[in-house]
C-alpha cells in the first residue's frame, strides 16, 4: 500500500480536476450564458437538465440506503429536502419547472421526460447507479463537483438576465436558490472525502470519481450540441422542437 499525500495535496488535486475537465468550459454553456443560443436550444437545455434534476433525489436515497451512520444520514437528508420540498411550496424540482413555463414550456411535458435524449438519460442512469454501487468514498466525491457549480451558476443567472426576455427572478429562482444550498452542501462532502481518503487507493478512487462526475456532465452537453446545434442529428426519440412548446413564439424566435 502506497502513502497517501497530504490533506492539501490532495485537495489541491481534486481541485485541479474542476479546473480542468468541469462542463463550465463547455462551447453549449458559452452560447447559452452569451445569449447566442436559440430559444430553442434554450429549450432543449431545459428539457434534457430536468432528466439530472429529476434523478438528483433519487441518487441521494441510494446514497442514504446504504448509510449505516445516522450522523451520515443526518447530514445527507437535506439535499432530497432541498430538491422535493414540501407539498405547498415545493423545491428545486418545482423551481426547474417554473423556468421551463417561463421559456415557454409545458411543465407537464417537461416533467414527463419524453423528448430526453437518449445520451442524457444513460449518463444520468450511470451517475444515479455509481451512487447506488460504490464506495461511499467515491460517491461523495462524485458529488464534489458541487465545488465548482456556485461560479457556473453566478454566470448562467447574469448571463441569462442580460440576454433573454424569458429571463426574471422567478425563472431563475433555482439557480438562486442554489448558490446558498451547493455551499453548504460541499462543504460536508469535501471535508468527508477528505477524511475519509485515507490511503493512496482511495485518494485515486475518489480522484476518479470526480473525473467520471464530470464525464456524466460533459457528455449531456455534447449530446446537446450535436442534436440541436451542430449537426443537428436529432436521435430518434429525441426532443423535435415543438412537442411541449406552449403560446406564440416571440418575435425574436418568429425571426429565427
Ligand atoms: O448547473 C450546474 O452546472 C450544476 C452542476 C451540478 C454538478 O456539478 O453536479 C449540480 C447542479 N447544477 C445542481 O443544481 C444540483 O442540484 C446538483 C446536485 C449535484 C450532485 O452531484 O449531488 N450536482 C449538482
Amino acid at each position: 500500500m502506497t502513502t497517501a499525500t497530504g490533506r492539501e495535496a490532495f485537495h489541491a488535486r481534486l481541485l485541479a480536476i474542476g479546473e480542468e475537465r468541469y462542463h463550465d468550459k463547455h462551447p453549449f454553456h458559452a452560447m447559452l450564458h452569451g445569449g447566442r443560443a436559440t430559444m430553442a436550444q434554450v429549450r432543449a437545455w431545459v428539457i434534457n437538465r430536468y432528466y439530472y434534476q429529476s434523478r438528483i433525489p433519487m441518487k441521494d436515497a441510494a446514497f442514504l440506503s446504504r448509510c449505516d451512520d445516522p450522523d451520515l444520514r443526518r447530514a445527507w437528508r437535506s439535499r432530497i429536502e432541498d430538491h422535493d420540498g414540501g407539498i405547498d411550496e415545493g423545491g428545486g424540482i418545482r423551481r426547474w419547472l417554473r423556468l421551463a413555463e417561463a421559456v415557454g414550456l409545458d411543465p407537464a411535458y417537461v416533467a414527463s421526460t419524453r423528448g430526453v435524449l437518449p445520451a442524457t438519460r444513460f449518463a444520468v442512469d450511470a451517475y444515479v447507479s455509481f451512487v447506488r454501487e460504490k464506495p461511499l468514498v467515491e460517491a461523495v466525491a462524485a458529488s464534489l463537483t458541487e465545488l465548482f457549480a456556485p461560479k457556473i451558476h453566478s454566470e448562467r443567472i447574469a448571463g441569462l438576465l442580460q440576454h433573454y426576455a424569458f429571463a426574471d427572478d422567478a425563472a431563475l429562482a433555482y439557480f438562486r436558490q442554489r448558490l446558498t444550498e451547493a455551499p453548504h452542501d460541499v462543504e460536508f462532502g469535501l471535508s468527508y472525502v477528505l477524511d475519509h481518503a485515507d490511503t493512496a487507493e482511495k485518494q485515486d478512487a475518489a480522484a476518479a470519481a470526480l473525473t467520471f462526475k464530470t464525464d456524466v456532465l460533459w457528455s449531456q452537453l455534447d449530446a446537446l450540441y450535436s442534436a440541436y446545434v451542430t449537426p443537428g442529428l436529432i436521435p430518434p426519440g429525441g426532443w423535435d422542437g415543438e412537442q411541449g412548446v406552449v403560446g406564440a413564439k416571440t418575435p425574436r424566435e418568429a425571426a429565427e
